[in-house]
C-alpha cells in the first residue's frame, strides 16, 4: 500500500515507518523537521513540509497515489500546552484539518491517528476501557479529543474509515539500535533517567511521593514503540469505508516511577541518584490501559511487557547515541 506518514521523522513515527517498510509497504514521510530528525528516515522518502500547507499536502497525496495516511505530526509537550495553548490548538487542530481537507480533495479516505490517554483526564476507573468518559485536563489532550470528534464527523459525512489510537507512555527503541528517542527538550521519564546513567544529568527528580499508590509515586503504562508500530499496521489492515476504530494502546500493566528507576539501574548496571520532589501539576496518579479493546478491535496485544527489557532497548540507543541524532 502507498502510505503517507506525517511526523514520520519523529520518535514514534520513525519506528512506524521502519515497520511498515519492513512489511513491504511503500512509505512516504511528511515532516517539517521542527522536532523530527532527518537522520531517522531514508532521505529519499522524506518530504519536508508543513501540514498547514494544504496545497503541498494535496500534491504529495496525488503524486504518490497515497491510499492511507498515518498521522503522527503534532506538538506533544503537555506542560507547554498549558502555558502556550495557541501553539497547540493551531498546529494540532488547524494543521490536522488542513491535512483532512487535502485528503478529501485528493480522494484519500483512510487515516490512522495518534491520540492519547491524555484524552481521559483523571480516570475514575483503572485499567481504563475505551468507553471511559473523555475529559482532558490540559490543552494538549483537548486538541487530540477535538480531532477524534472531527474524524468521526468525516466518517459520518464522507464514509471514511479511521482509527484513533490512544497511546499510553511510548517508550523504548528499535531492537537493532538504529533509531530511538531524541526529543529536545526531553521531558519523558525513561530518557531522563538514562541521561543520569550516562553522566549527562546529576539526578532524576521523582515528581511526587505522596500519591495513593503502593510506593507513593505515579503509575503509568509503558508501551514499546515497536508494539505501537505493529498496532498501527494492524489497525490500518482493519479499516473499511465507514469504519471507526478507537482503541487504547498499552500493556495493561502499571509501573511506578520508582519501579522504572529500579529497572533502569538493573538494565544499565549504574546507580541512579534520586531526588524526591513535589508533584508535577496535571499528573494523574495512575494511568493504565485496559488492553482488551485493542485485542478485540484490531487483534493486537503488546509483546514487550517486561519493563527491564523495554528500558534495555532504550539504553542501547542512548549509550550508542549519547547526543542523539546530532552525534551521528
Ligand atoms: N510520546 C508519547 O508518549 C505519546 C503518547 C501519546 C500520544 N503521542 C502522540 O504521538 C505522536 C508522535 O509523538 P512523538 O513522541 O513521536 O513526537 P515527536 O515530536 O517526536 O514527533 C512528531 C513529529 O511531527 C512533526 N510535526 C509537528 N508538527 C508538524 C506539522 N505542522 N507539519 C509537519 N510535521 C510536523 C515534528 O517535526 C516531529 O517530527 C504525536 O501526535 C503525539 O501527540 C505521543
Ligand atoms: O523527571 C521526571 C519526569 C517524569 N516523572 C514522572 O514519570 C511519569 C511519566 O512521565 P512522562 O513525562 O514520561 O510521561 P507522561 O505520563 O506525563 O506523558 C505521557 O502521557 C501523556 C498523557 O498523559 C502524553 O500523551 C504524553 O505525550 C506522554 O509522554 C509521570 O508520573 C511523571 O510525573 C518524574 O517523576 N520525573
Amino acid at each position: 500500500m502507498n502510505i503517507l506518514v506525517t511526523g514520520g521523522a519523529g520518535y514514534i513515527g520513525s519506528h512506524a515507518v521502519k515497520h511498515l517498510t519492513a512489511c513491504g509497504h511503500s512509505v512516504w514521510v511528511f515532516d517539517n523537521l521542527v522536532y523530527g530528525h532527518r537522520e531517522a528516515v531514508d532521505a529519499e522518502r522524506l518530504i519536508e513540509g508543513d501540514l498547514l500547507d494544504g496545497a503541498l499536502v494535496e500534491s504529495v497525496l496525488r503524486e504518490h497515489q497515497i491510499e492511507a495516511v498515518m498521522h503522527f505530526a503534532a506538538y506533544a509537550y503537555v506542560g507547554e500546552s498549558v502555558t502556550d495553548p495557541g501553539k497547540y490548538y493551531h498546529n494540532n487542530i488547524v494543521g490536522t484539518i488542513s491535512l483532512l481537507e487535502a485528503m478529501r480533495r485528493a480522494g484519500v479516505e483512510r487515516i490512522v491517528f495518534s491520540s492519547t490517554c491524555a484524552t481521559y483526564g483523571v480516570p475514575n476507573q483503572v485499567p481504563i476501557p475505551e468507553d471511559h468518559p473523555q475529559s482532558p485536563i490540559n490543552p494538549y489532550g483537548y486538541t487530540k479529543l477535538v480531532i477524534e470528534q472531527a474524524l468521526e464527523d468525516y466518517r459520518h459525512a464522507y464514509g471514511w474509515g479511521y482509527a484513533a489510537l490512544r497511546y499510553f507512555n511510548a517508550s523504548g527503541a528499535a531492537a537493532d539500535g538504529s533509531i530511538g528517542e531524541d526529543h529536545s527538550p526531553e521531558t519523558h521519564l525513561i530518557p531522563l533517567i538514562l541521561e543520569v546513567a550516562l553522566g549527562k544529568r546529576e539526578h532524576i527528580s521523582v515528581f511526587g511521593t505522596d500519591y495513593p499508590t503502593p510506593d507513593g509515586s505515579c503509575i503509568r503504562d509503558y508501551i514499546h514503540v515497536d508494539d505501537l508500530a505493529a498496532a498501527h499496521l494492524a489497525a490500518l489492515e482493519k479499516l473499511e469505508p465507514g469504519s471507526a476504530i478507537r482503541c487504547n494502546l498499552g500493556t495493561g500493566t502499571g509501573v511506578s516511577v520508582r519501579e522504572v528507576i529500579a529497572a533502569c539501574e538493573r538494565a544499565t548496571g549504574k546507580p541512579i541518584k534520586v531526588v524526591e520532589g513535589p508533584r508535577r501539576e496535571g499528573d494523574p496518579p495512575e494511568l493504565v490501559a485496559d488492553p482488551a479493546g485493542a485485542l478485540a478491535a484490531i487483534g493486537w496485544r503488546a509483546e514487550h511487557t517486561d519493563i527491564e527489557a523495554l528500558v534495555a532497548s532504550a539504553w542501547r540507543w542512548h549509550k550508542e547515541h549519547p547526543n542523539g541524532y546530532a552525534g551521528g
